[in-house]
Formats: C-alpha cells, structure tokens, sequence
C-alpha cells in the first residue's frame, strides 16, 4: 500500500479525525473545523492525482470524515474503508460528483457532500471568456503578434463571429448553464434557445422582462424558447455552451451526427465535464470545418488532450479552471468541511442546496447543517428547518 508522503496536522488533540486530500484555499474551513474539535490532517503529498491506494493509506484505521477531490475515485473500497474506520461523511469539494459512487456511499452509510451554487456565477464567467475567446479568435491573434507577425491592420486579419443579435443554445439550463444564459443574453443582448428536462422557468421569466425592456427603449427584444430536442438546439443555435451533469444520458452527448448538424461557423463551449463530447470526434470536426470553434475548460481524459487537438488553432483550451476565482474557491473549501462537520456532529441537512449563502458569510457562524449531501434521502438524513 502507497505511503502518504507529507501531512500537515491541525489541532492534534481534536475529538474527531477529519482528512483532506488536498490543501485547499483559504483558512476559514481550517477555522471551522479546529474550532469544532476536529484533529484535521492534510494531505500535502506534491503528487497531483492521488489513488486509491494512496486515500487507503490517508484514511487509516480511524476517520471520522474526509474532504476529496474531483479527481479522485470514490467507490466501494474507499467508503468501505471509511466506514472500517467509523467514518460516515465524505464530501467533494465540487458540485460535480461523476467521480463518486453514491450507491457505493449508500451501502456503506456514508454521506456524500458536494458544493452547489458558490461556483455558479464564475464556472458561468469562464463560459463566457471561451465563447468571447472563440468566437473573436482571441487566442489564435495573441500568439500571432507574439511571434512577431503584425504587419499592420488588414480587412481579414483575424475575423470572427458578431454575438449580438444571434442566438445562443444552452444545453442543461440548471445553475450554471442559467447564469451563463443571462450573460449572454444581457451582455450581448442573443436569442436564447436551451434544452434541460426541466423547464427553467426564471431563466425564462428573465428573458421575457429583458426583451420588453429592450422593447420599451427602442431596441430590438431578445426572444426565448425551450427546445423539445437536443438536435433542435444544435441546428439553431450560433453558439452552443454544454452544462449538464455527466452521467449515462450525457455521456457522448456530443458525437459526429449532432456536430455534423451544427451550424459550420458555430462556437461550442464546455465547461461541464469532458466526457459529455466525443472529443476524437470533436478533433475530426474541427479539422474538417476550420471556421467552426469551440472554447473547451475540461477534456474527456484529463489531464490528456485527444491527439491533435492541440494543434487545431480553432480551439482555446484552459485546464478545468472555470470554478478558479479565489471567493469560489475558498466557498468551496468552506462548503465541503461543513458538509463532513454538519455530518459527524449529527446536524440536519440544508433544505436549499440552490442557497447556500449563509454558509459563506465570514461575519456569521455557520447554520447548524450540512449544506448539501447528495444522498440525503437514501440514508434518510433529517432536513434542517431553519
Ligand atoms: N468546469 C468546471 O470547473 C465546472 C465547475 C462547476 C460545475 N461543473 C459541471 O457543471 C455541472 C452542472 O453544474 P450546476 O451547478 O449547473 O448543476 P445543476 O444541477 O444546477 O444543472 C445541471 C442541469 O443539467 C440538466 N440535465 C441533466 N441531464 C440532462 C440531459 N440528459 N440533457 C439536458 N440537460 C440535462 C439538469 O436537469 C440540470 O438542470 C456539474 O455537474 C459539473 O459537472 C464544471
Ligand atoms: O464540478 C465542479 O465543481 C468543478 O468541476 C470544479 O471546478
């Protein structure tokens, strides 16, 4: 079994042994968990993807909670390791959860917490960066004056796609696919057309206030509508920006007969999960159609690119950094300790995951709950009434 290489302890008389395998941002989740008579350890092993074996080693014979990572893998030999250990709380430090087993956490009686809603505005912002960055070629003109190759301004230098007044296509229109909705839409003043299987209906009731605005000062109104199919949204929309979950149902969701209905200049933006576009397949397209560009945050093997997408100057890529703002992250941090603290001191479970807000206020303690476990129903975790 691997050895964990360095660990930073935290209030080692602490009642309860809570681990995290990863430092994270700021101090006030230290706070909140030493304060809480937590012994906290921190895993400060400079390896960047930890393995199970590694998580064996961490959580050890005793282990009230812990805090892990999206890159991690959490499945049965974890939570029953955990649950060896008399641990019942594990949280994510993320609102994605594709890396969780949650009937394995079921099984087990562990907890499962995740961090919604304090990464919704900047995962939304970073959409927003990709689809100006494609859409304007931002990437491709920096590198060009860069390399020295400016001669002066020509007709056709660098030209891109005009936003205003075309229409923009979300697919999974929940927190962050809405809020990037309605960047668009104000900022840029596009059509929305968006397919979730739920109706978003303030996304909606937003878009109509906005259009008769508009309307009441002269200018054109934006419009909205809720596609019935995926398909309709890829054949109408200009740009198209990915926010579902990852599971079965969008897994792939993105293959060669839906990119080959996409308009041939659209601009695809993911800032999801990967695995949500067939990412060789994406290469072949962006190989085939020179004037269609995505803007892409996460990749179907991270770290990995699929091989020649990095060679296509129609494509700006960062390394899953859409939820990197310093608030969000210290909120994160703050998010997944109290979901594992809420846990071991038998608290009640936040009944809005959507606002989480009190839990983020520096100048106030926390509610008395965890602020979002996934699996609260199946374990039959008592609701906060607060
Ligand atoms: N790149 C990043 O750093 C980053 C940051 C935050 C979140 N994320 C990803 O974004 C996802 C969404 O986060 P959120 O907070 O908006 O979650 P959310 O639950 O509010 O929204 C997800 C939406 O996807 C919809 N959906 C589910 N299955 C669908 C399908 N088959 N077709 C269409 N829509 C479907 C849901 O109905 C829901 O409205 C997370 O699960 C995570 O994987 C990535
Ligand atoms: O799911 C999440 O929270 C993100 O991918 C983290 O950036």
């Amino acid at each position: 079994m691997a050895k964990p290489i360095s660990m930073e302890v935290w209030n080692p008389s602490g009642k309860y042994r809570v681990v995290s395998t990863k430092s994270m941002p700021g101090a006030r989740w230290i706070r909140l968990l030493t304060d809480n008579d937590c012994r906290l350890e921190i895993c400060t092993d400079p390896k960047t993807i930890l393995s199970v074996d590694d998580i064996l080693a961490l959580i050890g014979d005793r282990c009230d909670g812990i805090i892990g990572q999206l890159t991690e893998d959490w499945g049965e030999v974890l939570f029953s390791a955990l649950k060896r250990a008399g641990g019942t709380a594990f949280s994510n430090m993320a609102v994605g959860y594709n890396n969780v087993d949650v009937e394995a956490a079921n099984r087990n009686g562990i907890a499962v917490g995740n961090t919604p809603g304090v990464l919704t505005e900047t995962t939304a912002e970073l959409a927003a960066s990709l689809t100006l960055s494609a859409a304007r070629r931002i990437v491709e003109a920096d590198q060009f004056m860069r390399a020295g190759l400016y001669e002066g301004w020509l007709p056709y230098l660098f030209v891109g796609n005009l936003l205003k007044g075309q229409t923009v296509g979300v697919i999974g229109a929940g927190r962050i696919g809405s809020a990037y909705a309605r960047m668009m839409i104000e900022g840029f003043k596009m059509n929305l057309i968006y397919y979730d299987l739920y109706q978003a209906t303030r996304l909606e009731k937003f878009v109509t206030a906005y259009g008769q605005f508009l309307k009441a000062n002269g200018e054109q109104p934006v419009t909205w509508k809720r596609a019935a199919t995926m398909e309709d949204v890829l054949r109408e929309a200009d740009v198209i920006s990915l926010h579902p979950v990852l599971d079965k149902t969008t897994y792939h969701l993105i293959n060669p007969e839906r990119l080959a209905i996409m308009k041939k200049e659209a601009v695809l933006v993911n800032a999801s999960r990967g695995p949500v576009i067939d990412e060789l397949a994406l290469v072949e397209h962006l190989k085939a159609n020179p004037m269609f560009r995505v803007g892409l945050d996460v990749f179907e093997d991270e770290p990995y690119m699929k091989p020649g997408l990095a060679d296509m100057k129609n494509a700006v890529v960062v390394p899953h950094i859409a939820s990197a703002s310093k608030w969000t992250r210290e909120g994160m941090a703050t998010l997944a300790a109290l979901n594992v603290l809420g846990k071991i001191k038998g608290y009640p479970v936040w009944g809005n995951p959507n606002q989480v807000e009190p839990f983020l206020n520096e100048n106030a303690a926390p509610p008395p709950a965890c602020p979002s476990i996934v699996n609260a129903k199946q374990l039959g975790l008592p609701s906060s009434k607060l």
